[in-house]
């Protein structure tokens, strides 16, 4: 026989009045209690299985509402930069408020230019003549260039102190309270690691809100929102910076070092975090980014960066949208797959400016072939059949540069034949081809890649592109989850 419910709960019961209502009824015999038992747990089930039914819904109302992008593409494909752009159209205020932050990643690039162009006019020897008697390297000056290389000593020294900041802003931008340094610096000289291809980026890793790492560093007297150099303090690399504007314009606008970069085949206005016609306005004692000198400034990506926005507006009215921003260097590619089940759409960049330029981390791989293998490794994936492409073509306005200044494309690939080499002919060359990848390779034959020609530095056409990608986004991902 079954003991009865101890007394005392039912005591206890008595001023709560369902607790009461519940109470099993007095003098209950064994057969009523188990019936009763029953019937109790099986309301339970009942009732567990609406609350997991609308546990469902929930869940699934919540899927509805929230859409997922994934940037894809190589390394200074523009990934970060799209992402610049959504952060301009849908969290401006925030984006303004960190501006400031970017002021040091922009001296850095200012300097880093600089610093090419001196160790360009640095005569290496065994750069110059190959140590086994061969053939010159195909970068090593003119004998009359390098005659004239003295004329620049005096430059080079009064730009010296530029080298001392560059390890300032390195040490401010990794120095960190923890001991975790989120961001990761490039080698040092005598570091193993040094002068290898791809190893001069300063880059920020994962998931990380750097700019607030950044701010620690502030100083003493606060400057501003976001403002991670004490512009006030002495030591602000501004100072020094401001004091050699002159001679880094001069050495910019010499005739002999635009001579030596052309036979270094150093091209600098194409290259990424380009100030260089901007040194006077960038290093004026104050000196804040606009927004489109934060969008070419140049930090690499290490890790996966999640980012989320709120739309408020229209049709858009209370989507979520979570944007995952990836490191797109070959040693970061692996990050990318956990993040393939689970998305609505991939935006993938590949810059076609590109076709004349090797990958930095593997300088036998042409850069525009690697965006190729790429998109077709992305478009051929069963996993993200019914995920949405999206596709830049990507640094549109370097294209335009680079064959206005007579480079052929026809001589980097040969398939592209005897075609004009001008800038209509060449984009759609390239969009064909990308198309005619996801044509052949996709695993959904009804689906569609939506191509773009774009310039993400470029915020109103960018403007346009995303608004029209956000839509069809929207629309197609509402046609999944069959709401229209
Ligand atoms: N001129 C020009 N520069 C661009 C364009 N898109 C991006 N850039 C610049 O190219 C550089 C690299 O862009 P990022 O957005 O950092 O490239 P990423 O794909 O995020 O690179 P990782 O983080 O290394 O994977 C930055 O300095 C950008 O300002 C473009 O369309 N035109
Ligand atoms: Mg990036």
């Amino acid at each position: 026989m079954s003991p009865r419910p101890p007394t005392v709960s039912r005591r206890r019961s008595i001023s709560d009045p369902l607790a009461f209502a519940l109470l099993p009824p007095p003098n209950e015999t064994p057969a009523e209690r188990e019936q009763r038992l029953r019937r109790e747990a099986e309301a339970k089930k009942v009732n567990d299985d609406i609350d997991d039914m609308l546990k469902a819904e929930r869940a699934a109302q919540k899927k509805r509402k929230e859409v997922k992008i994934l940037l894809l593409g190589q390394s200074e494909s523009g990934k970060s930069t799209t992402l610049k752009q959504f952060q301009i159209i849908h969290a401006h205020s925030q984006f303004q408020a960190e501006r400031s932050a970017w002021r040091a990643v922009i001296y850095l690039n200012l300097v880093r230019s600089v610093r090419r162009i001196l160790d360009a006019i640095t005569l290496d020897e065994s750069d110059e003549e190959s140590p086994y008697g061969g053939p010159r390297s195909p970068t090593a000056l003119l004998p009359a260039t390098r005659q004239r290389l003295p004329e620049l000593a005096t430059l080079k020294l009064r730009l010296s102190p530029i080298i001392a900041i560059e390890e300032q802003l390195i040490q401010q931008l990794a120095c960190s309270e923890e001991n975790d340094t989120r961001i990761m610096l490039p080698p040092r000289q005598g570091s193993p690691e040094f002068g290898q291809r791809g190893s001069g980026e300063i880059s920020v890793r994962t998931g990380v809100n750097w700019k607030q790492a950044f701010a620690k560093f502030k100083g003493k007297r606060p400057t501003g929102e976001g403002n991670i150099l004490p512009r006030n303090d002495p030591n602000d690399p501004i100072h020094v910076l401001h004091a050699c504007a002159d001679d880094m314009n001069t050495l910019w606008n010499s005739p002999l070092i635009k001579d030596i970069l052309q036979q270094r085949r150093i091209r600098l206005e194409e290259s990424s975090g380009f100030y260089l016609n901007e040194i006077t306005r960038i290093t004026d004692l104050n000196y804040v980014p606009s927004d489109d000198d934060v969008l070419k400034a140049r930090l690499k990506t290490v890790g996966v960066v999640e980012h989320s926005f709120s739309l408020d507006k229209g049709t858009e009215k209370g989507v979520d949208w979570k944007i995952y921003d990836v490191g797109g260097a070959r040693n970061q590619r692996q990050a990318w797959a956990p993040y393939f089940e689970d998305v609505n759409a991939i935006i993938f960049l590949a810059p076609i400016s590109a076709f004349d330029q090797v990958l930095s981390e593997d300088p036998n791989v042409n850069r525009l072939e690697d965006s190729l293998l790429l998109w077709r490794n992305i478009v051929s994936n069963k996993l993200l059949q019914k995920v949405h492409l999206v596709l830049f073509l990507n640094k549109c306005d370097l294209l335009q540069m680079k064959l206005d200044n007579g480079v052929m494309l026809n001589q980097h690939m040969t398939s592209y034949g005897d075609r004009p080499n001008d800038y209509d002919s060449v984009s759609r060359y390239f969009r064909n081809k990308f198309a005619a990848l996801h044509q052949s390779f996709s695993p959904n034959q009804d689906r569609e890649a939506y191509i773009h020609l774009t310039c993400v530095t470029d915020t109103r056409k960018t403007s346009e592109v995303i608004t029209n990608v956000r839509d069809i986004i929207l629309k197609e991902n509402l046609k999944d989850s069959r709401l229209i």
